[in-house]
């Protein structure tokens, strides 16, 4: 059975370029690899309708709850393809996974998120029965480097716009922040490693965060 691992962290700080990266290095490396990436936006009714609400054509859900539950449904719809990656492949990375449900929807609360936290966690990989990941990596930059970043980003599949409706809500993708420090250092779903992607107000190399990454999932060439 594969290792999980999932690429987390705020809009823009090389979550999916990294995933790509790292899937190519371990394929070089001999291990077979492949790339999951949530949203699912145009494969399951979950990704269709948030792809639909990032890019304000439908109402944004009205609470975190609502929000999660949209989120958790693209996991789950996809539930049959992760296990059987799991079982074809040595690792699967994802390019966001359960704890980004936690850390916008945790942010979007005012107050304490906890139970929210907790709620979340124990529908996906509870009721839901979604696999924790063996290691979640917290790719760390901060967000007037990731807002440049998202303007260079390739047209997307669900909007014209250059920020989508979390994008565009700069005290967001600072709460994002904080709550992935809190759920990496309490250790919620599973192991966490914290990479910074960026020193000194620039981007590192993706092969440097990539080895780095591959560092903490302990893996050699084969
Ligand atoms: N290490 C890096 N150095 C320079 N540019 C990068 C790096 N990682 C990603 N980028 C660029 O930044 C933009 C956003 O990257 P992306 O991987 O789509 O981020 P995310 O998936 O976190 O939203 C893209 O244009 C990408 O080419
Ligand atoms: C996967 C996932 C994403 N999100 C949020 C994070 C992002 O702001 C937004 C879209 O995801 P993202 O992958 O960043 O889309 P793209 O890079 O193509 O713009 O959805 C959640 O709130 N919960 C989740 O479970």
């Amino acid at each position: 059975m594969g290792q999980l691992i999932a690429i987390e962290g705020a809009d823009g700080v090389g979550k999916a370029t990294t995933a790509g990266m790292l899937c190519e290095t371990l394929n070089a490396m001999g291990h077979s690899a492949v790339v999951i990436s949530f949203p699912r936006y145009g494969h399951t009714v979950g990704g269709v309708t948030i792809g639909r609400f990032l890019a304000g054509d439908m109402p944004v859900p009205v609470t975190p709850k609502a929000a999660a539950v949209l989120y958790a449904l693209d996991r789950l719809e996809s539930r049959d393809e992760i296990l059987k990656a799991r079982a074809t492949h040595d690792v699967v990375v994802f390019d966001r996974y359960v704890a980004s449900n936690m850390a916008y929807q945790g942010a979007k609360l005012d107050g304490d998120a906890g139970d929210l936290l907790a709620w979340i966690a124990a529908l996906e990989t509870g009721q839901f029965a979604l696999p924790v990941p063996d290691l979640n990596i917290y790719l760390d930059t901060p967000w007037d480097l990731a807002r440049a970043l998202i303007l260079q980003k390739a047209q997307r599949s669900y909007t014209d716009r250059s920020f989508d409706e979390h994008e565009s809500d700069a005290a967001l993708q600072l709460r994002v922040r904080d709550m992935y420090a809190r759920i990496a250092q309490a250790g919620l779903l599973g192991n966490w490693e914290t990479v910074q992607a960026s020193a000194d107000g620039e981007m590192r190399a993706s092969a440097t965060i990539v080895a780095e990454i591959i560092g903490h999932i302990g893996l050699d060439a084969r």
